[in-house]
């Protein structure tokens, strides 16, 4: 709420706004990790290698699956954006756009969207799912099964 307050109504954001969007990026970021957008990455092991004492067999593929590793992140069933404060996960355990030279090229422009999203639904409306236990399935990306309806309830006409 600190960049909704330092803003006349009606008054867009700027770059630098998005900028200070940290605890928000925290919240978007946890939210990727219980639910990633995207089923993950596929990687073919194109030779036999051991990493830390484990064989990876050549074709074996590797969808990303550190996000609820608990050494990477305790607790991990926990909803917890402060993961993501400080230092934040370790290298690659976090990975919703994929990592390495074909990671996502659009994630700083999706950060952008989602904080931009964020900051427009939390400062002008109160919202409730229709459907509260609504269940979500990756086809391979992430979809709501009854397409996640939601009722709007603006916070002041006006603006
Ligand atoms: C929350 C939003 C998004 C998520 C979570 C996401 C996630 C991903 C992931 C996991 C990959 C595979 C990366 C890899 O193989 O290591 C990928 C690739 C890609 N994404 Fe995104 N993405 C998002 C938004 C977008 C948007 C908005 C665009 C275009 C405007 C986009 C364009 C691409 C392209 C072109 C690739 C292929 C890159 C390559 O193979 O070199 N993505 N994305």
């Amino acid at each position: 709420m600190e960049i909704a307050n330092s803003k006349a109504a009606g008054e867009l954001l700027n770059w630098g706004d998005v900028q200070k969007m940290k605890y928000s990026w925290s919240v978007a970021c946890e939210a990727m990790r219980l639910l990633p957008p995207s089923l993950g990455t596929f990687r073919e092991a194109t030779t036999d290698f051991v990493y830390e004492g484990h064989l990876i067999p050549k074709g074996m593929k590797h969808p990303h699956s550190t996000h609820k590793n608990p050494e990477c992140f305790p607790n991990p069933e926990k909803f917890d954006p402060s993961r993501f404060e400080g230092q934040g996960p370790p290298p690659f355990a976090f990975v919703p756009f994929g990592g390495g030279p074909r990671m996502c090229p659009s994630k700083e422009y999706a950060r952008l969207k989602i904080l931009v999203f964020m900051h427009n639904v939390v400062t002008k409306y109160k919202w409730d799912k229709v459907f509260p236990d609504e269940k979500f399935i990756w086809t391979p990306v992430l979809l709501p099964t009854k397409g996640l309806p939601i009722k709007l309830f603006p916070h002041n006409k006006s603006k």
